[in-house]
């Protein structure tokens, strides 16, 4: 089903329905729209559900087929259309100029905006750009880079590996900290927070992970794999695996409305290293989300904080149209002033 301008709607259709095996209402057409969520009404509009249940054989005749309900979306992609009030999310990333690599994420913080009647405004923060070297080395992008993190209202710091970057990303989170902006880390992004919290509150200045420094003098993240730590290869923690809260009053509690557990998906290495945990607990970080055994930390949160969340699971890969990621909504929430409602 090929995109073509309104226009071209007519002659395009008849020159495809000469094809063999076409035929006009087999056709369907899907011109340029404001927003994706309109393309399920276009269908709709063209019985293009129609046109596939007869050629997969399933229509019956002489029974109409139930309308789609389609009201829910309607009323979104409309919505969408009109969302007037800006709400900006840096996205501090290894950037490279693919947005695609970060689509999951995109669309959970768009899920979370409209949710919220929000326009959803993103600025890329190349993490490199925030580091103490670029203001030598490439001032200007030092500049656009600390001035898009400043005049953000949320941070977001995605998952990633190796260390390129990695730096900057802590500087995000210490400014996200200090400045009670809203921050969410996911993956890394919770994992940089940690290390971050560890050098400038707990004065503990060698802390790193073992991935950027496997000598590191403070490991407050190591390898953790779920099999075998000599085994090479399949030793990503991978899928879906389960967080019980270990408080119910925290914010991502009460995001998740309450429940016990949550099932998130993963795609990691390395942890919070389990036996630094009751010294960060005393310093005041909170990890409020834990595995099975107590021994795998989920997800962090600084209570005295507007809101200041990490997870080690990647809440994106759960958000849809209509049901947003409790966990991007909180970020929108608080980045756009409504998180007490
Ligand atoms: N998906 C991620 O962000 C991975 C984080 C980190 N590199 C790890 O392997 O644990």
């Amino acid at each position: 089903m090929p995109q073509y301008s309104a226009t071209g709607r007519k002659c395009e259709t008849e020159t495809l329905a000469v094809l063999p095996s076409s035929g006009v209402s087999n056709i369907v057409n899907l011109h340029d729209v404001t927003n994706i969520w309109h393309i399920p009404l276009l269908l709709r509009d063209q019985r293009a559900h129609e046109a596939i249940l007869k050629v997969l054989g399933l229509w019956c005749v002489g029974k109409v087929p139930q309308e789609p309900k389609l009201s829910e979306w309607t009323e979104r992609a409309s919505r969408f259309d009109k969302l007037k009030s800006p709400v900006r999310i840096a996205m501090v990333g290894k950037y490279t100029g693919i947005s695609d690599s970060y689509l999951s994420i995109l669309k959970a913080l768009l899920h979370a905006s409209v949710a919220l009647d929000r326009k959803l405004v993103v600025d890329w923060v190349p993490s490199c750009d925030l580091e103490d070297s670029a203001a030598v080395e490439t001032p200007d992008a030092y500049e656009k880079a600390w001035g898009l993190l400043k005049g953000a209202n949320g941070v977001l710091v995605p998952g990633g590996f190796g260390d390129r970057g990695v730096q900057g990303k802590i500087l995000a989170a210490k400014h996200a900290r200090e400045n009670n902006v809203p921050y969410l880390g996911i993956c890394l992004g919770m994992q940089i927070a940690v290390i971050e919290y560890a050098r400038s509150v707990m004065k503990l200045r060698d802390a790193n992970s073992t991935e950027f420094d496997p000598a590191a003098k403070t490991p407050c993240v190591i390898f953790m794999p779920e099999g075998s730590k000599t085994h090479m290869g399949a030793t990503m923690r991978l899928g879906s695996r389960r967080t019980f809260f270990q408080v119910n009053n925290c914010k991502s509690a009460k995001l998740y409305a309450n429940a016990n557990y949550v099932d998130e998906r993963h795609r990691h290495r390395y942890e919070v290293n389990p036996d630094m945990v009751s010294e960060f607990e005393k310093a005041g970080l909170s990890f409020v989300g834990r595995d099975e055994s107590g021994r795998r930390m989920e997800i962090i949160e600084l209570p005295t904080h507007k809101f200041f969340v990490g997870t080690q699971f990647h809440p994106e890969f759960n958000s849809r149209p209509g049901k947003p990621s409790p966990l991007f909504l909180g970020l929108i929430a608080a980045s756009s002033g409504q998180l007490e409602h």
